[in-house]
């Protein structure tokens, strides 16, 4: 299995249920790569990243994804796929009963780790990555938004992913906040060059943090030129 190539799609179809929702999906990101996936609502990011993780099968066309061939992945296979990426959520989906820590401790037990001190060891370096290593004692509903946010990418770490899939990572933060996890996102792709696929409706994000542009329109999905910059997360 090649874990080269984060993501290739080739002639993909993506349906939901019986609907085709994307047709003729032609994309490659490339390790440590950066790309925006923009376009109107319903027209099908969320599919398209659902796909990615393996929410939704994939019927047609060839995809792999972090060396995972999609087309007739077993469901079996899916969580073995989630461990080699990382995924962040609008509304973070953090379990509230729970701190920080334990949070992250659920994530690792569940994906196979089983060495108390090898555990809090990574779970003080995914918290000290995203600047959080004293607030692994808080309750997540104690947290700010954007601290929140910033748990959810902590637990997209815990795996060391060569991909993080991002739906709308900052729809519900504050301005400020939102440029902070752009920035961490950044970091973390230029660090550990780790490609990251971001859906967003928020253009102005893109102007702030130029990175590489996929407009996906019913029907199919294109490539935007964007004027190049060097991205402002210095
Ligand atoms: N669980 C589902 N069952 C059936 N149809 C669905 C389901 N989820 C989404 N769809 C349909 O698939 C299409 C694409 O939806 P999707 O959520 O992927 O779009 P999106 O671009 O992410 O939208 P948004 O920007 O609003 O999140 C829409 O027509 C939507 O109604």
């Amino acid at each position: 299995m090649s874990t080269e190539v984060p993501v290739s799609l080739k002639n993909v179809q993506i349906y939901q249920g019986k609907s085709l929702v994307l047709d003729n999906v032609n994309l490659e990101v490339a390790k440590g790569e950066f790309v925006y996936l923009i376009g109107k609502t319903g027209t099908g990011k969320s599919s398209l990243l659902k796909t990615l993780y393996g929410d939704l099968q994939l019927k047609e066309g060839n995809a792999e994804v972090a060396g995972f061939k999609l087309k007739d992945l077993s469901w079996k296979t899916v969580p073995l796929l989630r461990r080699n990426l990382g995924i962040v959520f609008q509304d973070f989906q953090l379990l509230t009963d729970r701190n920080v820590n334990d949070n992250l401790e659920f994530v690792l037990k569940a994906t196979g780790w089983t060495d108390k001190a090898l555990m809090k060891e990574k779970i003080e370096s995914v918290l000290d990555k995203v600047g959080l290593r004293a607030k692994g004692y808080k309750m997540t509903y104690e947290m700010s938004g954007g601290e929140q946010q910033r748990v959810d990418i902590a637990r997209a770490l815990l795996n060391n992913p060569k991909l993080i899939l991002a739906d709308e990572p900052t729809g519900n933060l504050d301005p400020e906040t939102t440029d902070k996890i752009m920035q961490l996102l950044f970091t973390i792709c230029r660090d550990y060059q780790t490609a990251v696929v971001m859906a967003t409706h928020d253009y102005g994000i893109i102007q702030r943090y130029p990175a590489r542009v996929i407009r996906i329109e019913q029907g199919g999905v294109h490539e935007l030129t964007i004027p190049s910059n060097n991205n402002t997360s210095e």
